[in-house]
């Protein structure tokens, strides 16, 4: 479903993304983990058509995303990172807007978005301005928006930060019967549990590089994925000089 080769993209002399190559398979439930600013943003946005690479390819469905973007566009619902929604609109305005810009009919965006607006648990919300909404319910307002076109592939980054653990069980719940189906999940997280437990396969992403990839008994090897994300990372920083902290300066 999704193949991405050799993809780099630099910032001056920040290499963020230096060669990465995944390789994703249909109906796979995928994680990307890796430290703060170890690229994995810029990576999605690269094969979601967000931000151009320096080199690398990426195709989804067989559709090269940087030569046909409209066309692989089409096949993926996407949950950036950074969330620049239409804010003055409703959800509900939103996400007939997104149904519609998909190419749906007025029916079809309406019971869909019916169905996303009670899986999500928005109905209080729904029309209301997604500006008052608080960062769960963005998150969880733009989660439904990637999905309303009943994409083959969802890339989410980092979709469960600032949700609730009840609506993070749901949203699982969704992914998982979406995967079931079919479907195909590329997700973000720090909560390593979560991908853990939910994903058959990771890569983990260190300083711009893809230091294990494979199905989740293939990284983690034995360990608990935390532990040996941390290993692979280096270790852990032991946290030394800050006593001025506990001198509680009043
Ligand atoms: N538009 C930009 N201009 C300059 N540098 C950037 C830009 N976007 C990202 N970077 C840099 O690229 C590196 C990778 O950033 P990225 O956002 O991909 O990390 P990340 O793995 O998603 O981190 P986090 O877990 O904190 O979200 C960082 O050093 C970041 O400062």
């Amino acid at each position: 479903m999704l193949q991405i080769t050799g993809l780099s993209k630099s910032f001056g002399d920040n290499h963020a993304v230096d060669g990465i190559d995944l390789t994703v398979r249909t109906g796979s439930f995928y994680g990307i983990v890796g430290p703060n600013g170890a690229g994995k943003t810029t990576t999605l946005s690269m094969v979601t058509g967000l931000l151009r690479p320096d080199a690398g390819s990426v195709l989804v469905h067989d559709i090269d995303v940087w030569a046909k973007p409209a066309a692989a566009k089409r096949v993926m619902g996407v949950l950036p990172d950074r969330l620049r929604l239409f804010d003055r609109l409703t959800g509900a305005q939103l996400l007939y807007y997104s149904g519609v810009l998909r190419g749906l009919d007025t029916d079809t965006v309406r019971s869909r978005s019916a169905d996303l607006v009670s899986a999500f648990g928005l109905e209080e919300a729904v029309n209301r301005l997604v500006a008052d909404y608080s960062a769960g319910m963005t998150k969880k307002i733009a989660l439904a928006c990637a999905m309303i076109h009943s994409p083959r592939l969802l890339v989410l980054d980092e979709p469960f930060e600032s949700v609730d653990p009840v609506s993070a069980a749901n949203l699982v719940e969704i992914l998982q019967r979406y995967v079931g189906a079919g479907g195909t999940v590329v997700l973000s997280s720090h909560g390593m549990d979560m991908i853990e437990r939910v994903c058959d396969s990771v890569a983990v992403i260190i300083q711009g590089k893809v230091l294990a990839s494979g199905t989740l008994d293939e990284v983690r090897r034995g360990q608990r994925l935390e532990d040996r994300f941390v290993e692979l990372a280096g270790g852990r920083k032991v946290a030394e000089g800050m006593e001025w902290l506990h001198s509680f300066s009043d």
